[in-house]
């Protein structure tokens, strides 16, 4: 195997050479003549070895605060905490740019304020999380307390992590568009100076050293995928051995697997909950937490500077009240109390969702988001959903050798390249030290670079978006209708089912959405709208969340479009004759939509039944569908290489985000859709619609239910698909899953429908309004002067306002069409006029 020629690989331990390897010498040296520096390198040389040495030995003349981007990060230092919880950060409900100017200010920062205020070295661990935002942020608080304008307040600047490994997250509620501090327009002035460890020394197996560097990367040569060969055979795991997944839904499923093999009585622990579902999913401590007795457990929050986020043990105690847990890193017994979490809207400063709940999950398996920064002896890792960039790389990094590894579900298309922007950092040259520090010593000028800070999230929450909802992704657009956009998803067709369902009071909700909400013309709107419904008034102060009030929108244009009566002049939908690759692409788009919102679905259900004893059953469907549904995805990149029309890709994956291959699906599956679009789309016509009226869509889908073509093409998909389902159970979940899908589909169908035949209708009245208009005004033009009057009109300026009625008869037929004249009229006018007859044009020439 080659060794790349950029990384010495020494194993230093074996050799008994020196302490450190050359870089982290150049890095001591620079970092104790007091620079800013940032320092990188692959998992295992020695990053945090060059910190704690750096620390040790600048702690006894200058404040050294060791700080790190998570909990478990942190723990690694003596006195280490999170970045979060050194500046003052908080829970989140106070936006960053507002906590800059708070917290050398008011007194509940004032802990913070002396830490930053004292602090003469700051160092912060695992900085590739450390967003553009959240470095923006930490600068100007420190600059602020320090009252000194140099950036970072003048502080020595030491960040440590590397950008191989996982990102920042992106996080839309507080504007953390997931970009690297790199990118900060302070960054460059603020850590003038890098250096970038070479020499790897947590593993001492060249094979595996050169494979993690390489999927870190995001590179896959012959020798690393045959590496990966070597380690794909069971390893026999022991109770030191983690289990390392991509998502968090695997890592639960895990979990409650191992939980429930063991031995001992099963504990379950309800949490209490409110506010919205969908920050609700979000917490990282579980709905229902099902505990026993010795299993494995992990911390979710930081009790204490020690007791952080990520640290392990194992449970001693299970009472109602407390969980007593052996952190063996700490080596102490903790009483652990259930805790509130509250996830808040910067912007209003509201709790949108609260959870009171012990803050621990089961440990047995974790993500590998979770494991960053660990040294694991026996690690199995499952691959499968790892797509983002590096991140199997991170994975096999943990292990210490290759004996104890074993690598699961392995796909060389699971391999990506990093962006774009991670390259030019590592080939970005940085300053070259000056003796007298001034280098590091930038002021901070321009306003400009005090950009929108937002409040930090919680990095601990990190693997919350690997399984991320459909909807968070881009939508269903332009479905079906190639020329008409759409862009959201209404209702059902036909009459509005909603006032039977729905009591009108209950979802007149006092939650403050967004301004716009609370304007005169909204209030005066909903208004309208309750009272169409017949429900009670709107009381001043209460709004409506917006959900509603579009829903009842969408439901006041259906109402208003089934009034329209079919009439002959409308003429049926136009349909495309030969589908074009992004007619097709859409298609593809809608169909891997409709399998991730099914797949999401269940997802969420299995995780609301684990640990449910009256639920095992519901759990047991719910999981055998979501592996189903698996089965007909495949990742962008495999369909790249596979599909035999990579056309209709292209749309797809335009509108992803970069977690890529949520919503695609194989090409079989792809032309299972295509047939059910046919199908649909033969029923979906306007005649149809004058037939059976608010009944098409209902109409539609029973017609689909029934085709049993379609069904079985459905259930030919699932073939080779191995699972232990009982073939009846297993013909019953493909059976409601081939109706969800289908509705799933038709529903999305039907909205454009619906928009088609709107928009169609208005096009027909608007055309018939105009025509009618423009008849109207021509007849009132010409019949507006009477010969009568014109020959009583003895003024001089007839001529000139007569003009219009002059250039009528130079068109001498259309007078005669419209018989607003007579010829003796028309002759008359041209004889006033002075226009000659068309003979004594003749006779002149
Ligand atoms: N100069 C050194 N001499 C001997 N051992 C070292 C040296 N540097 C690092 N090590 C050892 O190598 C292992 C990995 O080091 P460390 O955890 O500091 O790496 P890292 O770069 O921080 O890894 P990660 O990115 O995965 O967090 C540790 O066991 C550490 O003690």
């Amino acid at each position: 195997m080659k060794t790349p020629g950029e990384i010495q690989y020494i194993t230093l331990r074996n050799k008994q050479m020196t302490m450190y390897s050359p870089e982290q010498l150049e890095f001591l040296n620079l970092a104790s003549n007091g620079h800013n520096i940032i320092l990188t390198g692959q998992g295992g040389t020695g990053k945090t070895y060059a910190i704690r040495a750096i620390v040790a030995r600048l702690m006894d003349i200058k404040n050294v605060a060791v700080t790190a981007t998570t909990g478990i990060a942190a723990t690694q230092y003596t006195n280490g905490q999170t970045i979060h919880s050194w500046c003052g950060l908080g829970d989140g409900s106070i936006s960053g740019k507002e906590l800059s100017n708070l917290i050398p200010k008011e007194e509940k920062y004032l802990k913070a304020r002396m830490r930053i205020e004292k602090c003469d070295v700051l160092v912060i661990d695992e900085c590739s999380m450390l967003s553009q935002k959240m470095f923006d942020t930490i600068e100007s608080i420190c600059r602020n307390v320090k009252k000194n304008n140099a950036f970072f307040g003048g502080l020595q600047l030491i960040l440590a992590g590397d950008f191989y490994h996982l990102p920042p997250v992106p996080d839309q509620l507080n504007g953390e568009t997931g970009k690297f501090c790199f990118q900060s327009k302070a960054f460059y002035s603020s850590v003038p100076h890098h250096v970038d460890l070479k020499t790897v020394f947590r593993q001492e197996d060249n094979n595996l050293i050169q494979s993690i560097n390489a999927l870190e990367k995001g590179e896959l040569s012959d020798d690393t995928a045959q590496f990966i060969n070597t380690v794909t055979k069971d390893i026999d795991h022991n109770e030191e051995t983690v289990f390392l997944f991509a998502t968090n839904y695997k890592a639960k499923l895990h979990n409650h697997d191992q939980v429930m093999k063991m031995e001992g009585d099963l504990k379950t622990y309800k949490s209490r909950n409110e506010g919205d579902a969908y920050y609700l999913n979000r917490f990282q401590a579980p709905p229902i937490l099902g505990l026993k007795i010795s299993c494995k457990v992990m911390l979710v929050t930081n009790l204490s500077d020690h007791l952080v986020n990520g640290l392990t043990g194992r449970v001693k105690e299970l009472t109602e009240d407390h969980v007593k847990v052996h952190f063996e890193m700490v080596d102490q017994i903790v009483t652990i109390e259930r805790k509130l979490f509250v996830k808040f809207d910067p912007v209003s400063r509201r709790a949108l969702a609260k959870r009171v709940q012990f803050p621990l999950i089961l440990a047995f398996g974790l993500t590998i988001h979770k494991s960053q920064g660990m040294s694991l002896k026996s690690i199995i890792i499952d691959c499968e959903d790892a797509k983002i960039p590096g991140q199997i790389g991170v994975a096999l990094g943990r292990a210490t050798s290759s004996e104890q590894l074993q690598v699961k579900n392995f796909k060389p298309s699971l391999v990506s390249k990093h962006p774009q922007a991670i390259k030019n950092f590592y080939d970005c040259s940085f300053k070259p030290s000056c003796d007298d520090l001034s280098c590091c010593k930038a002021e901070f000028i321009s306003r400009d670079l005090e950009v929108d800070l937002f409040a930090p999230f919680d990095i601990d929450n990190i693997e919350l978006t690997e399984d991320e909802d459909p909807d968070d992704i881009t939508g269903p657009e332009n479905f079906v209708n190639e020329d008409e956009p759409s862009s959201e998803e209404l209702p059902e067709f036909g009459p509005s089912p909603f006032p039977e369902y729905i009591n009108m009071n209950t979802i007149v909700l006092d939650v403050h959405i967004n301004s716009y909400l609370k304007t005169t013309k909204n209030f005066e709107s909903c208004k309208d709208l309750l009272l169409h419904y017949n429900a009670s008034e709107l009381q001043e102060g209460q709004f409506f969340c917006t959900s509603i009030l579009f829903k009842l929108q969408y439901l006041e244009i259906e109402h208003k479009s089934s009034l329209v009566k079919f009439d002959s002049v409308i003429k049926e939908r136009t349909k495309p004759s030969k589908k074009s690759d992004v007619g097709r692409g859409n298609i593809r788009h809608i169909g891997g939509y409709c399998v991730a919102k099914l797949k999401y679905k269940y997802q969420k259900k299995v995780q609301s039944a684990l640990y449910d004893t009256n639920k095992v059953s519901q759990l047991e469907n719910a999981r055998k569908k979501v592996l189903f549904l698996s089965h007909v995805t495949v990742s962008y990149s495999d369909l790249t290489v596979s599909s035999t029309s990579t056309d209709t890709l292209k749309t797809t994956h335009r509108k992803q985000n970069i977690r890529q291959s949520l919503t695609n699906i194989s090409d079989v599956t792809f032309e299972f859709f295509e047939k059910l679009n046919e199908a649909i789309r033969n029923s979906e016509t306007f005649s149809n619609l004058h037939k059976h009226g608010e009944f098409l869509i209902e109409n539609i889908k029973s017609n689909i239910a029934n085709d049993t073509e379609l069904r079985n093409i459905w259930i030919t998909l699932f073939e080779n698909l191995e699972n232990d389902a009982d073939p009846v159970i297993e013909q019953a979940i493909l059976d409601d899953l081939f109706n969800e899908i289908c509705q799933k589909f038709i529903s999305v169908s039907a909205s454009n429908f619906r928009k088609d035949f709107i928009t169609h209708v208005k096009v027909v009245k608007s055309k018939a309004h105009r025509k009618k208009v423009l008849e109207s005004k021509e007849k009132k033009s010409t019949k507006k002067v009477l010969m009568s009057e014109i020959k009583s009109d003895k003024s001089d300026g007839k001529l000139a306002s007569h003009l219009r009625l002059k250039a009528g008869v130079l068109d001498n037929n259309k007078y005669f069409i419209d018989k607003v004249y007579t010829k003796k009229d028309i002759q008359l006018l041209r004889s006033a006029y002075e226009i000659p007859t068309l003979q004594n044009i003749r006779k002149i020439k």
